[in-house]
Order: C-alpha cells, then sequence, then structure tokens
C-alpha cells in the first residue's frame, strides 16, 4: 500500500467502511428502542476522539463514518429493503423525517396521506418500513379480533419499558391483555350505571350555560372540551375539574393543548419523541400536566376507601393494585401514565365528536327536526320527562352519532401495527413480516367504493336504509376493533347519548351570523388527537320546553 493510499485507509475511509458495517450488523435489530444509548455513546466517542486527534479530524472521521452509515442505509432500503416493491414517494424510502415534514406541513397528515393514495394507489409505502393501506380487507387483518399484528414501534415513543409506561403504549400482547381487564372492570355494565346520574349532571349543567348564553355565539369547540373533560374528571377520577362552571379551559389541559401540535409533528418519529422526553426541560408544556394527573392519582389513593364499590375508572385500577391482581398497572409510573390516558383518551375524543355532531346539527337542519320530533315522541312531556332508557329506545341518536364518528373519526388515523413475522396476505397483496402498516379511518370511512354518498351526512345510512346503503358491510371503525380497541367506547357513547339528546331537546341549532362552518370542516388538525378550530353556534330555547332541574351545588347562578 503506498503511503497516502494508507494514510486514508487507516482515517476518513476505514471510518467510512465501520459506518457500513455498523449498519450491516444493527440490521434486524429494533434500533429505535436503543437510540438513546447509542446517540449518548456517539456524544461520547466524539468528545473522546477531538481529546485523541483534535477537532478538525474528529470531524472528518465523523463525517465519513455517517456517509458510510446512511449510504448503507438509503442504498439498503431502496434496492435490498422488503417492502421495496411498493409504490411511494422516494424520500418517504429513505426516511420516517419525510412524513414528519408531511405532518409539520399544515398539522393536517391525514390529507396528506389522501393525496399519496391518491398518487399511489392502494398501498403506498409511507415510511421506510411503514405501509399505509387503504383496503376494506385490511381492516380485519390488521385491527380484528384474530388479527396476528402487535402494536407497532409507534408506541415506544414513551419509552419501552412495559413496566413503566401506561396501557395504551403498552406492546407487549400478553402485558397488555392481562393490563386490559382491570380496565374492563371500569367500563362494565354496571360500573356505567353508577357513572349515568353523573354524566347526566354535567350535561344539565352544560345545558344551563347554553340556556344563559341563548342568542349569543358559544365555540361549541372549546365548550365540548369543557363537557368532556368534566365528565372525565367525575367518572375518571371522582372530582370536579370546574370547567363547565368556569366556563374556561383547566390550565392542566390547557398546557397540553398548547403542545398538541408539536406532539402530533414528532409522533412520526417516535424514537426522537421518546428522547425529547428524556431531556430535561425538553417537554416542559407537559410537565404541568404530568405533575397534575400524577397528584389526582396520588390524592385518590391517599383517599380512597377500598371498601366501598369502586365508583370511577381510576378506582377500579387503583383497586387492581390494591388487591395485588395481576391486571394491576406493574408500577406507580404505569399508574401515572394510565391517568394520563383516562384524561386524554376520555376527554379530547368525546369533545372531537361532540363537536362535529353540533356541526352536523346546524348544518343539516331537517335531520336536527327529524331528531327532536324523534325524541318529542319518546317523551312528549319534554326535557323534564328525560331518562337515559327513553334516550336509548330512539335509535335515530345512535345513527346520528355513528355518522358523525364515520365522517369525522376523532382519532383521524387507526393506531400503526407491527405485522407479524411471517407477513400478511390483504387480497393480492403480500406485506412481509416487521412491517408497520396502518389505515387513514378518515380515509376509509369517507371511501366512495363502500360508503355511497359518501361525503354526504345520512345517519340513515346507520338505520332504516341500512341495507340500500350497504352500511353493514363498509369499514367503520372510530374505536378501533379488537385487542387494541377503545374500552371506553361505551362510556363515550352513553356521553354522547346523553348530551345530544339533552341538546336537540331544549334547544334549536344553528350556525351563528358569519359563521359558515367550512373552517371547522375543513380545518381539523392533526396533532396526535385533533386540534378543532372554533365552531360558532347559536342555541334557541325550543318553545314550551322547561329547562333543566339543575342541584343547587352545581348552579351557575350560585
Ligand atoms: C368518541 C369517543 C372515543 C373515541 C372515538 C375513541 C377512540 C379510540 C381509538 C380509535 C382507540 C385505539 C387507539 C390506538 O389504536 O392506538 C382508543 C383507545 C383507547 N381509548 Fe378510546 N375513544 C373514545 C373515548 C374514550 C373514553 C371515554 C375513554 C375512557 C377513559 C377511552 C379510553 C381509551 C383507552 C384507555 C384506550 C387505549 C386502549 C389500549 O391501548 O388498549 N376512550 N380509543
Amino acid at each position: 500500500m503506498d503511503k497516502p493510499f494508507a494514510a486514508a485507509w487507516n482515517g476518513p475511509g476505514a471510518a467510512m467502511l465501520s459506518g457500513i458495517a455498523f449498519h450491516l450488523s444493527i440490521r434486524s435489530i429494533e434500533f429505535e428502542l436503543i437510540m438513546f444509548h447509542f446517540l449518548s455513546a456517539c456524544t461520547a466517542a466524539f468528545a473522546g476522539t477531538i481529546y485523541t486527534v483534535g477537532l478538525v479530524r474528529a470531524l472528518l472521521l465523523v463525517t465519513s463514518f455517517n456517509i458510510g452509515l446512511f449510504s448503507s442505509i438509503g442504498f439498503y432500503r431502496l434496492v435490498f429493503h422488503r417492502c421495496r416493491n411498493f409504490p411511494g414517494p422516494l424520500a418517504a424510502k429513505l426516511t420516517r423525517f419525510y412524513a414528519t415534514r408531511l405532518a409539520a406541513k399544515d398539522l393536517q397528515y391525514y390529507k396528506e396521506l389522501a393525496k399519496l393514495h391518491e398518487q399511489y394507489g392502494d398501498f403506498v409505502r409511507t415510511g421506510p418500513r411503514e405501509i399505509c393501506i387503504l383496503d376494506k380487507s385490511a381492516v380485519s387483518l390488521i385491527y380484528g379480533p384474530n388479527s396476528k399484528t402487535l402494536k407497532s414501534t409507534w408506541y415506544g415513543q414513551t419509552g419501552n419499558d412495559p413496566k413503566k409506561c401506561s396501557i395504551h403504549m403498552t406492546r407487549d400482547f400478553n402485558g397488555h391483555r392481562i393490563r386490559k381487564r382491570a380496565w374492563d372492570k371500569g367500563f362494565s355494565v354496571k360500573a356505567l350505571g353508577t357513572y349515568e346520574p353523573r354524566v347526566k349532571d354535567k350535561a344539565d349543567l352544560f345545558m344551563k350555560q347554553l340556556h344563559k348564553n341563548a342568542g349569543r355565539p358559544m365555540d361549541v369547540s372549546a365548550w365540548a372540551m369543557y363537557f368532556s373533560f368534566d365528565v372525565m374528571g367525575e367518572v375518571g377520577f371522582g372530582k370536579d375539574f370546574n370547567n363547565l362552571i368556569s366556563g374556561e379551559e383547566h390550565p392542566a389541559i390547557k398546557a397540553v393543548h398548547d403542545h398538541m401540535a408539536m406532539l402530533g409533528v414528532l409522533s412520526t418519529v417516535p424514537w426522537l419523541l421518546n428522547i425529547l422526553g428524556s431531556i430535561p426541560g425538553a417537554a416542559a408544556g407537559y410537565s404541568e400536566f404530568f405533575s397534575f394527573c400524577a397528584g389526582q392519582m396520588r390524592e385518590k389513593h391517599a383517599n380512597w376507601d377500598n371498601e366501598l364499590y369502586p365508583q370511577d375508572i381510576v378506582s377500579w385500577l387503583l383497586k387492581a393494585v390494591k388487591e395485588g391482581d395481576i391486571s394491576a398497572s406493574p408500577s406507580a409510573t404505569a399508574l401515572e401514565d394510565d391517568s394520563r390516558v383516562v384524561i386524554i383518551a376520555g376527554s379530547e375524543t368525546t369533545a372531537t365528536t361532540l363537536a362535529g355532531i353540533l356541526f352536523y346539527l346546524a348544518k343539516c337542519p331537517e335531520k336536527q327536526e327529524k331528531l327532536q320530533r324523534l325524541l318529542d315522541e319518546a317523551m312528549p312531556g319534554g326535557y323534564s320527562e328525560w331518562s337515559y332508557e327513553k334516550a336509548r329506545s330512539v335509535p335515530y341518536v345512535d345513527d346520528f352519532i355513528n355518522e358523525a364518528l364515520r365522517l369525522r373519526p376523532a382519532l383521524l388515523t387507526g393506531g400503526p401495527r407491527e405485522t407479524p413475522a411471517e407477513g400478511i396476505q390483504i387480497g393480492d397483496t403480500y406485506i412481509p413480516g416487521k412491517t408497520n402498516v396502518l389505515i387513514s379511518t378518515y380515509q376509509i370511512q369517507r371511501d366512495p367504493r363502500w360508503w355511497k354518498q359518501s361525503l354526504e351526512f345520512i345517519p340513515e345510512r346507520f338505520g332504516e336504509r341500512r341495507e340500500e346503503m350497504g352500511t353493514a358491510d363498509a369499514p367503520f371503525m372510530p374505536f378501533s376493533l379488537g385487542h387494541y380497541g377503545c374500552p371506553g367506547k361505551n362510556l363515550a357513547q352513553m356521553s354522547l347519548r346523553i348530551s345530544l339528546s339533552a341538546i336537540v331537546q331544549n334547544f334549536d341549532v344553528s350556525f351563528a351570523p358569519g359563521e359558515t362552518g367550512e373552517n371547522f370542516d375543513n380545518g381539523a388538525l392533526d396533532t396526535f388527537t385533533v386540534t378543532l378550530p372554533p365552531l360558532h353556534l347559536h342555541f334557541h330555547p325550543r318553545k314550551g320546553v322547561r329547562g333543566p332541574r339543575i342541584p343547587r351545588e352545581n348552579s351557575i347562578m350560585a
């Protein structure tokens, strides 16, 4: 070897080859799991190299290593990767940061996904090992009760230790299945029976505020949030969060909302979110919310009487802990993480759906009149005759809710899942093993191939026109399905039935002057959960309807 070549070989050339060798050695492992350790080791190694050979040479070596590493990754992803034959943008095949860019563009990643499907078809490679699918038969294969898929790396964003994360972020199949039992007890028919009168109290308080502000524009995106956050305070923790009385967002949840956009964008690269969460101060907006939830849980733990029948969801989780049940959250950290899920999963989703329902009441007055007529028939004496059984006996209430959930699902994409090692076959398409797959709920529930008059609000497709509209065979998954489906579905439906029936019995709902609903309809942001633009509506008390009887302690007149 002549001297200059040897020097290059010993320095940058060797570093470049090390980069390639490193990539080949980690190819078969889930590298996200050790990304934090890797980056820490890199930083330490870089500092050590500067100390040994000086800054300039250290930079040269690091650059060479990275050129080797990233060329090898890029070449592999394009030419040899198991997903190489799926169509998609070149940049998406190379890096997840392409999805980050799309998510950050207008914070409407669901619309970007729709454009990708339009351009590339029903199977699009949206990341190096992610396929986004728009195919009816994929729904049960990916999300159904017999699906062999698991929660993907997306759920590693708060860490990968199943003993320290919430049920929602638990990727281990068995660990998740066992923990779910404690949650399911909190949503049993008997437990729901104890929640129902308290949800009704919150609905009454909501009606009182609507009466008080009758004829004035009310931003229902905000008020739906106050209602559902208060409901979750009550049935989640047995506590009054007082949003409906104050007419203001609770400071703890406001901090979360202020940072939702960042979370929505960064969750496209879960390991990055995980690392940011580990850096002190990087998740400052969340720390207030985290300590609020931890405080609620500690307070509950301290005051909770385990002799009594549990009156709220968190009590059911605590009961499992106190009894040392196998389904209990495995650590204090996991329990606190679970309390955050109660608030975010429980209130954001229900609020988004309720605001969507109110939007359709204003947009489709004839549907609103039909709902009022049917409820009036069930309760001729008006709202003073209201009971949950009577409201439930009007199937159109559920049809209305379902149609709103179809057109405006509260979670715009189904959670990403990982295919089993043997892969899955979807029609003619084979998806290789260890591939992340997901379906855009928003898009599949609006697809004209399966939904007739797909963009029109027709609640009857879930009722009397079910057969004619082919609803039974159409893909519908607002609560997801199977093992990882929403355990709070029945509670959410109860809150929505109670609030919707109460509102239309008491009020005629219309757009406030100057409000067209267009911004609300087109402007939903994909920010982890959905962030809604304001929607200003008018609530006109219906003639001859007596206002709700409000318990004194809840009276906003007090
Ligand atoms: C209209 C209201 C709601 C909708 C549309 C909804 C939808 C969903 C969806 C789609 C998932 C699956 C997420 C994923 O795959 O990552 C989910 C999970 C979950 N939901 Fe809901 N949800 C609603 C209300 C609620 C309520 C009221 C609660 C009560 C606390 C709740 C608790 C949960 C929990 C704990 C999970 C995680 C389940 C798991 O990972 O096993 N949800 N929800």
